[in-house]
């Protein structure tokens, strides 16, 4: 029987080694984390992330062949194939701090399976990591590898969050970077027999290692590109009268461009655009490529740039001051169907509305109130660590609070804010909350998913991304 151990129980490791679980009766899979609140969360009916159709997947193979353990070592050392897949931050200090990726992580995991490893192994690189980093770890794994042969490949992880398991299913392709060597390719073959147990074999793509470690880089880059172009193009949209749906939809109809990933948005979030584009744009600097460096750089700045365009928006439109007036929040996590909050575009805006003095009530489905106030204390890039890396949350942040429901966080409030796209907010009472609000209410979409013309004729004053202002808007100040 082959037998798979997957280092990190996170947001990747859990959901794919379910999936193979699933979907590879025969082999056995181990995923197994440092983290003891995490591995007895995955073997509890309360998973530690919220992720639709994961729960059922685990229920069917937990126990029979997929199993989750704080024995690292065990797991490891009896594994054939040792996937890794442990976070890799932003560094925070050092050189390239605040732009190379933190590989901490990954090189005590590669440390450990160097020291019990007694029989040889194929280690899997399923964290996204810099092109080259298989060099690293093949050095770290053969200086200490006691006559035992390791190949390394590379596996990155293209799943979304709250899709993750749609995703795994039917993956648009499954890319695995091997040595092109004898022993490199028969890794390689070992790797896509797992996959092709539901992988039609034309979405396998074989390529050498460092073309797989940039692919998932580039993937990553080219996505979060397109938001930061259709976000451009909202701001142009609001300045001239024309519709960023509209516009997103003429310039989507072409078969070349594609209709997907074209929503404009207060921002993008997630753990790791940011992260990914900050580390590409540091490998190009240091491979001597500053003009590439730079281009990269920008998709960063135009995020940044629509997050305090949107704060500034709901501070300008409030008469130029929110100190003491009730703003309410709807959604906290950086997309819906996730109770993921790294880098979610709500933490700045969060931020920003605070640094005016508002008074915040927030409400979010699948966010806790222990995590949202840890993420308004942290400083950046602390928050792209899994909450049992981060620093514990404070007592209390004054002018916060979390409420559990959407009409109890909009009493009284001057104006709402909408920052993740959930459902539920789709189809709220708006006439009721427009009637518990003082006036003159606003409501602030940076999802661009209430009906404006209908909230308008409630009363509201709707500023929504990207669409013809109101009268109330014009003249702003950037
Ligand atoms: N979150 C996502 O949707 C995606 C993430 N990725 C990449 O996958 C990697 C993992 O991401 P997530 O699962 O989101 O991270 P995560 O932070 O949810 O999980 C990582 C886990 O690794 C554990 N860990 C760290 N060092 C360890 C060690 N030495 N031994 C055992 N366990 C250890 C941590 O305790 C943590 O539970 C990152 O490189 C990320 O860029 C790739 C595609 C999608
Ligand atoms: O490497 C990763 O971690 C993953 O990053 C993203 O997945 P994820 O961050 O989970 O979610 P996305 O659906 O890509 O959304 C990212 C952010 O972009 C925003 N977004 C997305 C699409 C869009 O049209 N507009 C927009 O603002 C979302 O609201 C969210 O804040 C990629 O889509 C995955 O392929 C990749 O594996």
């Amino acid at each position: 029987m082959v037998k798979i151990c997957c280092i990190g129980a996170g947001y990747v490791g859990g959901p794919t080694m379910a999936v193979i679980a699933l979907k590879c009766p025969e082999i056995e899979v181990a995923v197994v984390d440092i983290s003891v609140p995490r591995i007895n969360a995955w073997n509890s009916d309360q998973l530690p992330i919220f992720e639709p159709g994961l729960d059922e997947v685990v229920k069917q193979c937990r126990g029979k062949n997929l199993f989750f353990s704080t024995d690292v070592e065990k797991h490891v050392s009896e594994a054939d194939i040792v996937f890794v897949s442990v976070n890799t931050p932003t560094k925070t200090c050092g050189l390239g701090a605040g732009k190379a990726a933190d590989l901490t992580y990954w090189e005590s995991a590669a440390r450990m399976i160097a020291d019990v490893s007694k029989s040889s192994k194929i280690v899997v690189e399923k964290s996204t990591v810099p092109v080259k980093t298989a060099e690293a770890i093949e050095k770290i794994l053969t200086h200490n590898s006691k006559g035992i042969s390791f190949q390394i490949l590379s596996n990155p992880e293209f799943l979304a969050e709250g899709t993750a398991i749609i995703n795994l299913l039917n993956p648009d392709r499954v890319l695995i970077g091997g040595r092109e060597t004898l022993k490199g390719k028969e890794a390689i073959q070992m790797l896509e027999d797992v996959y092709a147990h539901w992988v039609p074999k034309d979405r396998i793509i074989c390529t050498n290692l460092w073309s797989a470690e940039l692919s998932k880089l580039a993937a990553n880059a080219f996505l979060a590109q397109r938001i930061s172009s259709v976000n451009a193009m909202s701001a142009l949209c609001e300045a001239t009268g024309a519709d960023i749906t509209q516009v997103s939809y003429a310039v989507g109809k072409d078969a070349r461009i594609g209709p997907k990933f074209l929503n404009a948005s207060v921002g993008f979030g997630g753990s790791c655009f940011q992260k990914d584009i900050l580390n590409l744009v540091y490998i190009c600097e240091c491979n001597g490529l500053p003009v590439v460096a730079n281009y990269w750089k920008q998709v960063i700045k135009l995020n940044d740039y629509q997050k305090t365009r949107f704060v500034n928006q709901v501070v300008s439109s409030m008469f130029n001051t929110v100190a003491d007036k009730k703003i309410t929040v709807l959604g906290f996590a950086f997309k819906k169907d996730t109770g993921d909050t790294r880098e979610s575009p709500a933490i700045d805006v969060c931020k920003g509305l605070l640094g005016d003095k508002a008074q915040l009530s927030i409400y979010d489905p699948q966010v806790s109130e222990d995590q949202i106030k840890r993420d308004l204390s942290m400083s950046k890039f602390d928050w792209d660590h899994p909450a049992h890396l981060q620093p514990p949350s404070p007592i209390a942040i004054e002018k916060v609070r979390v409420v559990r429901d959407a009409y109890e966080a909009t009493k009284d409030a001057h104006a709402l804010c909408i920052l993740t796209e959930w459902e539920e907010f789709r189809t709220l009472d708006y006439k009721r909350i427009y009637e518990n609000m003082q006036k003159p209410a606003f409501v602030f979409d940076g999802r661009n998913i209430v009906n404006v013309k209908r909230l308008r004729k409630i009363g509201f004053i709707v500023y929504s991304i990207g669409k013809p202002l109101d009268a109330w808007h014009h003249g702003k100040p950037e």
